[in-house]
């Protein structure tokens, strides 16, 4: 018999790709199609999805080519025969922080669409007032950021107010700076998109309102009053902070928030359904970001971590503390009113992994990308680098690039060796120890910096789902997994790309929920299944290893306040 009945699909525009994951009511995951930035769109010459202006610190993607990926991706997904009858609801992960500017013809343009054309064709250029969009790795507003923790009187208090001290990457500080470089393009802009609702407004044929857990990675929304906060948009709307016509008018470029995280937006525009066969009732429910969509891929349980092994490297929590700090970020749940999500995100994530796997490969006089070598240097090496018992700890810190935690502006490769408690920056080691000490050093990381999330008394998460390209790496789950422990042991999600599937399954709830009162965790958790989605790839605590690192917390704690306050002379190459 025919498959048949109701498909919901997820989409994730993160850095290097869109992504596509179709489920069934059953959360039957039936599709999956991607087109990658590089590979796929060769002409608009970006690497690893982005352009970056090392001069300005500038890191920037063209809206344009997220526009032509998104036709792209639908003219595979026809070319497969994909039934977009079927599709009830579409929802949508978008790479965080990133902002999209809308020209006065935008609304006219997305709601008057030919079938005869392409959806570039019709949009870019003439459907925005800035072709770029700033990207997550952005880090050239040091200056707007300082002004954004001095408005409210320090970062301790900014992070109280929006979840997160100032960062470069958030959105807020980035409007700022256009509105200084660009007040032409920022004048004649009607709408700011964060990359979510750039991408749900495509599919509903207007603006979509911003999403209540993405507007968190703003430094823009008030999450103690659940609104705007006048101080920072008025800080973002004028240099000056105080011109209450400029402030009007970013309110009205920024719109309202959406509180409910199911709600549905309307049908999706009539070009879609013309051109691809999608049903007119088709609900466009709001897209998040890439993060709170992740924790949407399973029922999380309090004390669950998830590590999202992507270009970024995140840890993510869902938690009912508000518990606010610079040293790490709060987000509103994406589904659940009164829940919140914990977040920390390490520029240097995956990329920094690879270097450090070309420079293992280039030292054995290999010159493809292959992660054997890699992934034997990190198993073979002992913990911390520990011949025996008397050796010193090795202790590294790896930023080719500028680092969100903690905030270190020049890049560069730290290596320490720790003797008790004390600690010396190193003569330098045998470059297959970076490939356990990278992981190691992420890892401790995120267990010194969650540690206020988990139960004191039981000071390990309960299980680590492990998400993202880097998931598949077993020797980097053998490493997070030492670190990091784990009551129940370190799971791979293997559900295709997670932070999709979190998305469809948004929409999924949003159109299938009896009423509004039906949660996303009980309607989910109702049919969900873990066979065939997780599998146990560790077993977590291991007794004697999770206390070794334990014994090391200080010493790293002295090491990293080196790298961060330019005390440490670091290296500009790995070998
Ligand atoms: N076998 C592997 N081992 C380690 N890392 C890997 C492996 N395969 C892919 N990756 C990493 O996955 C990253 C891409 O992950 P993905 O989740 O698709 O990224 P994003 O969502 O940011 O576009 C790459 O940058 C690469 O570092
Ligand atoms: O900046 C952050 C989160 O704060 C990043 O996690 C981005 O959301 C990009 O994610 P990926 O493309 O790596 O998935």
């Amino acid at each position: 018999m025919a498959d048949s009945g109701p498909v919901y699909l997820g989409l994730d525009l993160s850095t290097q790709q869109l992504k596509v994951l179709a489920v069934k009511s059953n959360l039957e995951t039936i599709f999956e199609e991607a087109v990658s930035f590089d590979d796929d769109l060769p002409s608009y010459g970006v690497r690893k999805g982005v352009f970056v202006n090392e001069k300005d610190d500038e890191v920037f993607a063209p809206v344009a080519m997220w526009i032509e990926a998104l036709d792209l991706l639908l003219q595979r997904m026809k070319n497969r025969g994909f039934d977009f009858s079927r599709v009830k609801g579409i929802s949508g992960a978008g790479q965080q922080h990133g902002s999209v500017y809308w020209s006065k013809d935008a609304e006219s343009t997305l709601s008057s669409l030919s079938t005869e054309k392409s959806l570039l064709e019709q949009l870019s250029p003439k459907a925005f007032s800035w072709k770029f969009s700033p990207n997550w790795q952005d880090h050239s507003t040091s200056a707007q950021v300082a002004a954004f923790d001095d408005r409210v009187g320090g970062d301790d208090l900014l992070a109280k107010a929006t979840g997160s001290g100032g960062h470069h990457r958030f959105t807020g500080p980035q409007i700022l700076r256009f509105v200084q470089l660009h007040p032409e393009e920022y004048a004649a802009t009607s709408r700011i998109s964060l990359v979510s609702s750039f991408l749900a407004s495509l599919f509903l044929g207007k603006i979509a309102p911003i999403d209540i857990s993405d507007v968190c990675g703003m430094n823009l929304f008030n999450i103690e009053t659940e609104s705007w906060d006048d101080r920072l948009i008025s800080l973002a709307a004028s240099p000056s902070g105080t011109d209450p016509i400029a402030t009007k008018s970013l309110y009205e470029k920024l719109g309202q928030v959406e509180p409910d995280g199911g709600k549905n937006l309307g049908p999706i525009s009539q070009y879609f359904v013309k051109k691809w066969g999608f049903p007119a009732d088709c609900a466009i429910i709001p897209s998040t970001g890439d993060n709170p969509s992740t924790i949407l891929a399973l029922p999380l349980h309090p004390q669950d971590a998830i590590v999202s092994l992507g270009t970024s490297t995140t840890i993510l929590m869902s938690t009912e503390k508000y518990y606010p700090s610079p040293a790490y970020h709060m987000f509103n749940h994406p589904t659940q009113p009164g829940l919140y999500m914990f977040m920390l995100c390490y520029k240097n994530g995956g990329l920094a992994r690879e270097e450090i796997r070309d420079a293992v490969n280039k030292a054995k006089g290999i010159t493809d990308h292959s992660w054997a070598q890699f992934n034997k240097a990190a198993v073979e090496t002992p913990i911390l680098g520990k011949r025996s018992p008397d050796d010193k700890a090795k202790v590294g810190f790896y930023f080719p690039l500028p680092e969100i935690v903690p905030n270190v502006q020049n890049p560069g490769f730290y290596r320490f060796e720790a003797d008790g408690g004390k600690v010396e920056e190193s003569e330098g080691w045998d470059v297959a120890i970076d490939a356990r000490a990278i992981v190691e050093s992420q890892a401790l990381s995120m267990r010194i910096r969650s540690a206020p999330l988990l139960d004191p008394k039981n000071p390990q998460p309960r299980r680590v789902y492990l998400v993202g390209g880097g998931s598949r790496n077993k020797a980097i789950a053998q490493v997070l997994s030492d670190v990091l422990g784990g009551i129940e042991g370190v799971y791979k999600l293997d559900v295709g790309n997670a932070c999709a599937l979190g998305a469809a399954y948004k929409a999924l709830w949003a159109v299938e929920r009896r009423d509004s009162g039906e949660s996303f965790e009980d309607l989910i958790g109702s049919r969900w299944s873990e066979e065939g989605k997780v599998e146990k790839v560790m077993d977590g605590y291991k007794k004697g290893t999770w206390e070794a690192y334990g014994d090391v917390v200080q010493a790293y704690t002295e090491a990293e306040g080196r790298v961060q306050r330019g005390e440490a002379k670091g290296d500009t190459s790995l070998i």
